[in-house]
C-alpha cells in the first residue's frame, strides 16, 4: 500500500512539477481562509453586539468579505490547475502502458485474458489514484489549517465537544474501509465482464462484424448480451452504491445529533452570559466546519485505499518483467542458414502439442516450401521463427546461433514477412507500404516501386489524393474535404501487405504465409514472378495450399500432426508418391479440362 501510494505520488509528480506545487500552495491558502473568515466573523459579532467602534464594525466587515472572495476565487483556480495536472498524470499513463505494451517481445500476454482484464484495471486506476491521492494529500493540507483554526475556538468555548467530534468519526472511518474494499473486489470481479460488455457493443457500432452482423441478423442477439453484462455490471455498482449511502446517511444523522448537543450547551451558555455571541456564530461554524473536515478526510482517505488497492494492477503492470528474455547477440546477415532442431512447442503448458520435434534446414539463398493440411502448425512454425514465441523443447539457430541469444529487434530487421492474418491499418496508402520500413516511411519512390511489383501501384495514382489518401471507412479523410477515405478489396489489401513487406529490400529472411490466397489467377501468376526475381540471392520460407506455386521451391516440406511427414524437391516428393504427391494430384485433377491445350 505504502509502495503504491509513493508510486502515485511519484507518477503525479513526474507528470506535472510546477502544477503539482501550485495546487498545494492554493490548498494551504483555501484551508486558512475559511477558519480566518471565521474568526472575523465572530470579532464582527462580538463588536456589534457591544456597540463598539463603527470604523472597526466596517472595516472588520469589509476583510471578512474579502477572506470570503479569496476563498471563493482559489477554489475555482484550484480546481482549474487540478484539471490541469490531472490531464498530464492521464497523458504520461497512458504513454507509459503503451510502452509497456509494446516492450512485450512476445505474444502469449496477448492470448491471456488475465493480461487483458489487468491492462483495464491498470488504465482505469492509473488514470484514477495519483489525482485520488493528490487530492487527499490537498484535503489533508486544507483540512489541517482548518482544524488548526478552528480548534482553539472549540477548545477555548467547550472542549468536550472536540472529543464527541473525534469518537463520532471513528465508526464512519472504519465503515468507509470496508466500503472501499467492497468497492475493489467488485470492480476486480466484474472487468471480465465490462470487457465483454465493451466487445458486443464493439461488434455493434464498428464495421468490422456490421455485414455479418446484418446478414445472420446478429443484431438483437448481441445487443441483449450488451444489455445483459451491462446489466450485471451495473447492478454490481449499485448494490454497493447502497450500502454506502445507507451508512453515509446514518452518520449524517449521527453527526447533526452530536452537533445539536454542543450547539445546546453553548446556547445556554449564552443565555447565562458565560459566553458572548459571537462565541456561539463561532462555535456553530466550528463544529459545522470540523465535521465537514472529518467527514471529508475520512471519505477521501477511503477513497485513496480503494483507488490503491487498484493502482497496484497498474504498478505491477508497468514494473513486469518482460513475457521473453531478449537476446543481446547484434545479428549479423545470413550466411549459412536458419535450422530448426527438434522444435516443440503447444500454445498452453496443458494444451495439445502443435509442433512435435520439427527439425530441418531453410538453407541460405534457398527457397523452402511448407505444406500441410489446416491446423497442422505452419503458421505456428513462422511465429517461432519471428520469436514471437520460443519453442518449448529444442532450438532454431540463426548461422549456428540460437535465436533467443541473438537482439530481437535486429533479427526482425532481417526479416520480411506477410502473416496470413496480415493487418489492414486505417491509414494512408503510402503508410500502409511504408511501415514495412520505418526509415523509409518519407521515401515515396521505394514505396511507389514496392506498390509496383504487386501491381496495386496504378490504382493508388489513380485515387483522388494518390498516396496520400486514408483506406478506411472509419475516420475522416485529412485530405478528402471532410469525408472518409476509400476502401479496398480484398486482393487489394493483400497486395498492400505484400507490398510493405517488399520495401525490407535488405532483409534476409523472406516470408510469405499464403500471400496469394485473395489473389486473381492473373495477379498470382505475376506475384509468383515478382518473388521469384526478389528470392534470388535471399532465403524464402512460402506457405501455400496452392501446390502449383511451390513447384520451384528448392525443398518442399510437409508438416502433418505438428511433424514433418516428408520433405524433399517437388519431383522427389511426386515421385514418393506420399501425401504431398497425393495433395498435388487432387489439386491437379480439378484443373484438368480437354479443352484445354498445353503449349
Ligand atoms: N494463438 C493460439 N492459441 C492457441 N492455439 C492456437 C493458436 N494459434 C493456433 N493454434 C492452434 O495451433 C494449431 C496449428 O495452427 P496453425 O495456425 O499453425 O496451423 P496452420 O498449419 O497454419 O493452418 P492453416 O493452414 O489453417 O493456416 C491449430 O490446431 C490451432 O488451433
Amino acid at each position: 500500500m505504502h509502495g503504491s501510494a509513493l508510486a502515485a505520488i511519484r507518477l503525479t509528480w513526474r507528470a506535472a512539477r510546477a502544477g503539482t506545487l501550485v495546487t498545494v500552495a492554493i490548498a494551504a491558502l483555501s484551508g486558512a481562509a475559511v477558519p480566518v473568515a471565521g474568526w472575523l466573523a465572530k470579532l464582527l459579532i462580538d463588536e456589534v453586539a457591544r456597540g463598539g467602534d463603527v470604523d472597526k464594525a466596517v472595516a472588520l466587515a469589509v476583510v471578512a468579505t474579502l477572506a470570503g472572495t479569496v476563498a471563493g476565487v482559489l477554489t475555482y483556480v484550484g480546481s482549474y490547475v487540478t484539471a490541469r495536472v490531472q490531464r498530464s498524470v492521464s497523458l504520461h499513463v497512458q504513454d507509459e502502458l503503451c510502452a509497456t505494451t509494446n516492450s512485450l517481445i512476445g505474444l502469449r500476454y496477448f492470448e491471456n485474458p488475465a493480461f487483458h482484464d489487468r491492462v483495464r484495471l491498470a488504465a482505469q486506476a492509473a488514470h484514477g489514484a495519483p489525482g485520488t491521492v493528490t487530492d487527499f494529500g490537498l484535503e489533508v493540507v486544507r483540512k489541517v489549517f482548518t482544524i488548526a483554526g478552528f480548534l482553539g475556538a472549540m477548545l477555548a468555548i467547550w472542549p468536550f465537544m472536540a472529543l464527541l467530534l473525534l469518537i463520532a468519526a471513528i465508526p464512519a472511518f472504519v465503515a468507509q474501509l470496508m466500503i472501499a474494499r467492497r468497492n475493489v473486489e467488485m470492480i476486480e470481479a466484474m472487468t471480465s465482464t465490462m470487457r465483454r460488455q465493451s466487445y458486443y457493443q464493439m461488434l455493434i457500432t464498428e464495421g468490422d462484424a456490421a455485414k455479418e452482423v446484418r446478414l445472420f441478423g446478429l443484431g438483437d442477439l448481441f445487443r441483449s448480451r450488451m444489455r445483459s453484462t451491462l446489466a450485471e455490471t451495473t447492478g454490481a455498482e449499485l448494490a454497493v452504491r447502497r450500502r454506502s449511502t445507507i451508512t453515509e446517511a446514518g452518520f449524517a444523522v449521527l453527526n447533526a445529533a452530536v452537533a445539536a448537543v454542543g450547539t445546546a450547551v453553548v446556547v445556554v451558555g449564552a443565555i447565562r452570559g458565560t459566553v458572548t455571541l459571537g462565541d456561539v456564530s463561532l462555535f456553530i461554524a466550528a463544529v459545522a466546519s470540523l465535521q465537514g473536515a472529518f467527514t471529508s478526510l475520512i471519505m477521501q482517505f477511503a477513497r485513496v485505499t480503494e483507488a490503491l488497492r487498484l493502482f497496484r494492477h497498474y504498478v505491477d503492470l508497468v514494473g513486469s518483467t518482460s513475457d521473453m528474455a531478449d537476446g543481446t547477440r547484434p545479428v549479423s546477415a545470413l550466411r549459412k542458414g536458419i535450422e530448426l532442431r527438434d522444435v516443440w512447442f503447444r500454445y498452453d503448458e496443458d494444451g495439445p502439442w502443435v509442433l512435435r520435434g520439427v527439425t530441418c534446414t531453410i538453407p541460405f539463398g534457398a527457397t523452402v516450401g511448407l505444406v500441410g493440411a489446416n491446423g497442422a502448425g505452419k503458421s505456428t512454425l513462422v511465429k517461432l521463427l519471428c520469436r514471437l514465441y520460443d519453442p518449448d523443447r529444442g532450438t532454431i539457430h540463426w548461422d549456428g546461433v540460437d535465436i533467443r541469444e541473438l537482439t530481437v529487434a535486429q533479427l526482425r530487421e532481417r526479416i520480411a514477412a506477410v502473416f496470413q492474418d496480415y493487418m489492414s491499418y486505417d491509414l494512408s496508402a503510402a503508410e500502409n507500404i511504408g511501415i514495412g520500413s520505418l526509415p523509409d516511411l518519407d521515401d515515396r519512390a521505394k514505396i511507389r516501386s514496392s506498390a509496383q511489383l504487386v501491381d496495386i501501384d496504378e490504382k493508388i495514382s489513380g485515387l483522388a489524393n494518390g498516396y496520400d489518401t486514408l483506406i478506411s471507412r472509419m475516420f475522416i479523410d485529412p485530405f478528402g474535404g471532410g469525408g472518409g477515405g476509400v476502401n479496398f478489396s480484398g486482393g487489394q489489401w493483400q497486395r498492400l501487405a505484400i507490398a510493405r513487406s517488399l520495401m525490407r529490400t535488405d532483409a534476409d529472411l523472406l516470408i510469405m504465409d499464403e500471400p496469394s490466397a485473395g489473389l486473381d489467377a492473373t495477379a498470382e501468376h505475376r506475384l509468383g514472378t515478382t518473388l521469384r526475381e526478389r528470392r534470388a540471392g535471399r532465403t524464402s520460407l512460402l506457405i501455400s495450399h496452392r501446390l502449383n506455386t511451390m513447384r520451384d521451391a528448392d525443398v518442399i516440406v510437409v508438416l502433418s500432426g505438428g511433424r514433418i511427414a516428408e520433405q524433399g524437391s517437388h519431383d522427389e516428393l511426386m515421385a514418393a508418391d506420399g501425401e504431398y504427391s497425393g495433395l498435388f494430384r487432387l489439386q491437379a485433377e480439378h484443373y484438368q479440362d480437354d479443352r484445354v491445350v498445353l503449349p
